[in-house]
Protein backbone atom coordinates (compact mmCIF):
# COMPACT_ATOMS: atom_id res chain seq x y z
CA UNK A 1 0.00 0.00 0.00
CA UNK A 2 1.68 3.28 -1.07
CA UNK A 3 1.50 6.12 1.24
CA UNK A 4 -1.18 8.72 1.24
CA UNK A 5 0.44 11.96 -0.03
CA UNK A 6 -0.39 15.30 1.44
CA UNK A 7 2.63 17.49 0.03
CA UNK A 8 5.34 17.39 -2.97
CA UNK A 9 9.05 17.96 -3.09
CA UNK A 10 10.70 17.80 -5.93
CA UNK A 11 14.31 17.85 -6.49
CA UNK A 12 16.03 20.19 -9.22
CA UNK A 13 18.79 19.45 -11.38
CA UNK A 14 18.42 15.93 -13.51
CA UNK A 15 14.43 15.56 -12.18
CA UNK A 16 12.87 18.95 -13.27
CA UNK A 17 15.93 20.38 -15.40
CA UNK A 18 17.69 18.73 -18.20
CA UNK A 19 20.90 20.65 -15.93
CA UNK A 20 23.10 16.97 -14.99
CA UNK A 21 23.81 16.94 -18.47
CA UNK A 22 25.17 20.28 -18.55
CA UNK A 23 27.70 19.68 -15.13
CA UNK A 24 28.69 16.41 -17.14
CA UNK A 25 29.67 18.59 -20.46
CA UNK A 26 31.80 21.04 -18.39
CA UNK A 27 33.27 18.63 -15.57
CA UNK A 28 34.44 16.48 -18.64
CA UNK A 29 35.57 19.42 -20.74
CA UNK A 30 37.92 19.97 -17.92
CA UNK A 31 39.05 16.85 -16.77
CA UNK A 32 40.44 16.31 -20.76
CA UNK A 33 42.25 19.13 -20.29
CA UNK A 34 44.61 17.31 -17.78
CA UNK A 35 44.54 14.04 -19.85
CA UNK A 36 41.63 13.09 -17.05
CA UNK A 37 38.20 11.20 -17.51
CA UNK A 38 35.07 11.88 -16.01
CA UNK A 39 34.14 8.32 -15.15
CA UNK A 40 29.68 7.78 -14.01
CA UNK A 41 30.72 6.33 -11.18
CA UNK A 42 32.51 9.90 -10.39
CA UNK A 43 29.28 11.51 -11.14
CA UNK A 44 27.08 9.57 -8.94
CA UNK A 45 29.05 11.10 -6.30
CA UNK A 46 28.59 14.36 -7.00
CA UNK A 47 25.09 14.62 -7.52
CA UNK A 48 22.69 16.26 -5.18
CA UNK A 49 25.54 18.03 -3.42
CA UNK A 50 26.11 21.55 -3.09
CA UNK A 51 28.49 22.91 -5.29
CA UNK A 52 31.45 23.04 -2.70
CA UNK A 53 31.61 19.38 -1.18
CA UNK A 54 31.26 17.87 -5.02
CA UNK A 55 34.36 20.50 -6.38
CA UNK A 56 36.19 19.40 -3.02
CA UNK A 57 34.89 15.36 -4.09
CA UNK A 58 35.71 16.17 -8.10
CA UNK A 59 39.18 17.50 -7.92
CA UNK A 60 40.06 14.67 -5.14
CA UNK A 61 38.74 11.85 -7.27
CA UNK A 62 39.89 13.09 -10.80
CA UNK A 63 43.23 14.21 -9.18
CA UNK A 64 43.40 17.49 -11.43
CA UNK A 65 46.44 19.64 -10.82
CA UNK A 66 44.03 22.84 -9.42
CA UNK A 67 42.97 24.70 -6.60
CA UNK A 68 39.85 24.46 -5.12
CA UNK A 69 39.72 28.64 -6.39
CA UNK A 70 40.76 27.69 -9.92
CA UNK A 71 38.58 24.82 -10.16
CA UNK A 72 35.29 26.61 -8.71
CA UNK A 73 36.32 29.60 -10.98
CA UNK A 74 36.57 27.61 -14.23
CA UNK A 75 33.35 25.51 -13.50
CA UNK A 76 31.51 28.49 -13.06
CA UNK A 77 32.12 30.17 -16.14
CA UNK A 78 31.45 27.43 -18.42
CA UNK A 79 28.50 26.48 -16.89
CA UNK A 80 26.64 29.85 -16.48
CA UNK A 81 26.77 30.03 -20.00
CA UNK A 82 25.29 27.09 -20.59
CA UNK A 83 22.79 26.80 -17.64
CA UNK A 84 20.75 30.23 -19.50
CA UNK A 85 19.76 27.26 -22.17
CA UNK A 86 18.55 24.84 -19.87
CA UNK A 87 15.81 22.61 -21.20
CA UNK A 88 13.02 20.70 -18.70
CA UNK A 89 12.91 16.89 -18.19
CA UNK A 90 10.23 15.18 -20.02
CA UNK A 91 6.58 15.55 -18.07
CA UNK A 92 8.02 17.90 -15.03
CA UNK A 93 6.18 21.11 -16.54
CA UNK A 94 2.90 18.91 -16.57
CA UNK A 95 3.01 17.45 -13.14
CA UNK A 96 4.25 20.53 -11.67
CA UNK A 97 1.31 22.24 -13.01
CA UNK A 98 -1.25 20.10 -12.63
CA UNK A 99 -0.51 19.31 -8.87
CA UNK A 100 -0.67 23.12 -8.52
CA UNK A 101 -3.94 23.13 -10.14
CA UNK A 102 -5.26 20.48 -7.59
CA UNK A 103 -3.90 22.76 -4.32
CA UNK A 104 -1.20 20.42 -3.56
CA UNK A 105 1.37 22.36 -1.68
CA UNK A 106 4.61 21.71 -3.82
CA UNK A 107 8.25 23.20 -3.49
CA UNK A 108 11.40 22.18 -4.19
CA UNK A 109 15.03 20.95 -2.28
CA UNK A 110 18.13 21.24 -4.60
CA UNK A 111 21.79 21.06 -3.79
CA UNK A 112 22.64 23.82 -6.07
CA UNK A 113 23.99 27.07 -5.08
CA UNK A 114 21.62 30.27 -5.15
CA UNK A 115 23.87 32.11 -7.98
CA UNK A 116 22.98 29.05 -10.50
CA UNK A 117 19.75 28.58 -9.82
CA UNK A 118 19.15 32.08 -10.88
CA UNK A 119 20.59 31.11 -14.08
CA UNK A 120 18.88 27.94 -14.33
CA UNK A 121 15.85 29.38 -14.15
CA UNK A 122 15.75 32.31 -16.23
CA UNK A 123 13.81 30.93 -18.74
CA UNK A 124 11.15 29.38 -16.40
CA UNK A 125 10.25 32.06 -13.50
CA UNK A 126 6.49 31.37 -14.36
CA UNK A 127 6.89 27.40 -13.62
CA UNK A 128 9.14 28.14 -10.23
CA UNK A 129 6.88 30.88 -8.86
CA UNK A 130 4.02 27.47 -8.95
CA UNK A 131 6.74 26.19 -5.89
CA UNK A 132 5.21 27.79 -2.27
CA UNK A 133 8.76 27.65 -1.66
CA UNK A 134 12.45 27.08 -2.55
CA UNK A 135 15.39 25.22 -0.90
CA UNK A 136 18.77 25.52 -1.73
CA UNK A 137 22.12 24.24 -0.63
CA UNK A 138 23.33 27.30 0.23
CA UNK A 139 20.20 28.05 2.62
CA UNK A 140 21.60 28.47 6.52
CA UNK A 141 19.14 26.51 8.07
CA UNK A 142 20.73 23.32 5.74
CA UNK A 143 23.43 22.23 7.97
CA UNK A 144 24.41 19.15 5.94
CA UNK A 145 23.89 18.27 2.44
CA UNK A 146 22.25 15.09 0.64
CA UNK A 147 22.55 12.75 1.64
CA UNK A 148 21.88 14.10 5.02
CA UNK A 149 17.54 14.71 5.19
CA UNK A 150 18.29 18.41 6.03
CA UNK A 151 17.16 19.65 2.84
CA UNK A 152 13.92 17.73 2.93
CA UNK A 153 13.40 18.64 6.41
CA UNK A 154 13.96 22.13 6.31
CA UNK A 155 11.95 22.00 3.14
CA UNK A 156 9.15 19.84 4.66
CA UNK A 157 9.20 22.42 7.92
CA UNK A 158 8.46 25.39 5.31
CA UNK A 159 4.83 24.06 4.38
CA UNK A 160 2.73 26.45 6.49
CA UNK A 161 -0.57 25.33 7.65
CA UNK A 162 -0.19 22.55 8.67
CA UNK A 163 3.51 21.85 8.35
CA UNK A 164 3.81 18.76 6.14
CA UNK A 165 4.54 15.25 8.53
CA UNK A 166 7.04 13.44 6.99
CA UNK A 167 5.42 10.50 6.12
CA UNK A 168 2.84 11.85 4.01
CA UNK A 169 5.01 14.09 1.94
CA UNK A 170 6.52 12.59 -1.45
CA UNK A 171 9.83 13.50 -2.98
CA UNK A 172 11.28 13.29 -6.51
CA UNK A 173 14.40 12.66 -7.18
CA UNK A 174 17.23 11.91 -9.59
CA UNK A 175 20.27 11.17 -7.72
CA UNK A 176 21.37 7.70 -5.07
CA UNK A 177 22.02 10.92 -2.56
CA UNK A 178 18.92 12.01 -2.98
CA UNK A 179 16.91 9.48 -2.10
CA UNK A 180 19.36 8.62 0.39
CA UNK A 181 18.56 11.80 2.14
CA UNK A 182 13.85 11.08 1.24
CA UNK A 183 14.87 7.76 3.24
CA UNK A 184 17.10 9.22 6.12
CA UNK A 185 13.92 12.16 6.06
CA UNK A 186 11.83 9.10 6.77
CA UNK A 187 9.45 10.37 2.90
CA UNK A 188 8.73 8.16 0.36
CA UNK A 189 10.66 9.11 -2.56
CA UNK A 190 9.84 8.19 -6.75
CA UNK A 191 13.32 7.89 -8.18
CA UNK A 192 13.59 8.96 -12.07
CA UNK A 193 17.36 8.06 -12.26
CA UNK A 194 19.56 8.79 -15.50
CA UNK A 195 19.67 5.35 -17.42
CA UNK A 196 23.02 4.75 -16.93
CA UNK A 197 22.40 4.54 -13.03
CA UNK A 198 23.03 0.91 -11.34
CA UNK A 199 19.82 -0.73 -10.63
CA UNK A 200 21.72 -1.71 -7.56
CA UNK A 201 21.10 1.80 -5.96
CA UNK A 202 16.90 1.86 -6.77
CA UNK A 203 16.35 -0.58 -3.42
CA UNK A 204 15.58 2.28 -1.62
CA UNK A 205 13.29 4.28 -3.80
CA UNK A 206 9.28 3.52 -2.86
CA UNK A 207 8.45 3.83 -7.20
CA UNK A 208 11.62 3.81 -9.94
CA UNK A 209 10.33 5.26 -13.18
CA UNK A 210 11.91 5.98 -16.01
CA UNK A 211 10.39 9.50 -16.39
CA UNK A 212 7.87 11.85 -15.06
CA UNK A 213 5.65 11.36 -17.74
CA UNK A 214 5.33 8.11 -16.26
CA UNK A 215 3.85 9.00 -12.99
CA UNK A 216 -0.26 8.18 -11.57
CA UNK A 217 -1.07 10.58 -9.38
CA UNK A 218 -3.84 8.68 -7.98
CA UNK A 219 -1.27 6.01 -6.93
CA UNK A 220 -0.38 8.03 -4.11
CA UNK A 221 -3.68 9.58 -3.48
CA UNK A 222 -3.28 12.66 -5.84
CA UNK A 223 -5.66 13.74 -7.97
CA UNK A 224 -5.77 11.98 -11.67
CA UNK A 225 -4.22 13.61 -14.66
CA UNK A 226 -7.22 15.30 -16.13
CA UNK A 227 -6.56 16.70 -19.51
O1 LIG B 1 28.11 16.51 -12.04
C1 LIG B 1 27.63 17.12 -11.08
N1 LIG B 1 26.37 16.87 -10.67
C2 LIG B 1 25.80 17.51 -9.61
C3 LIG B 1 26.52 18.45 -8.90
C4 LIG B 1 25.97 19.14 -7.69
O2 LIG B 1 24.75 18.50 -7.32
C5 LIG B 1 23.67 19.43 -7.32
C6 LIG B 1 22.44 18.72 -7.83
O3 LIG B 1 21.36 19.33 -7.28
P1 LIG B 1 19.95 18.65 -7.04
O4 LIG B 1 19.93 18.36 -5.57
O5 LIG B 1 19.00 19.71 -7.51
O6 LIG B 1 19.88 17.43 -7.90
C7 LIG B 1 24.11 20.54 -8.22
O7 LIG B 1 23.42 21.74 -7.98
C8 LIG B 1 25.61 20.62 -7.90
O8 LIG B 1 25.80 21.31 -6.67
C9 LIG B 1 27.81 18.72 -9.34
O9 LIG B 1 28.50 19.58 -8.76
N2 LIG B 1 28.33 18.05 -10.40
MG1 LIG C 1 19.05 15.86 -8.82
Amino acid sequence: MLPKITHVIFDMDGLLLDSERIYTEVTQEIAQRYGKNFTWDIKVQLMGRTQAKSNEIALKLMDLPMTPEEYATETRRLQQEKFKHVALMPGAERLVRHLHRHGIPICVASGSAKYNYDIKVTNYQDLFGLFHHVVLGSDPEVKRCKPDPDAFLVAASRFDNPPADPENVLVFEDAVHGVAASCAAKMPVVMVPDPRMDPEHFKKATLVLKSLEEFKPEEFGLPPFDE
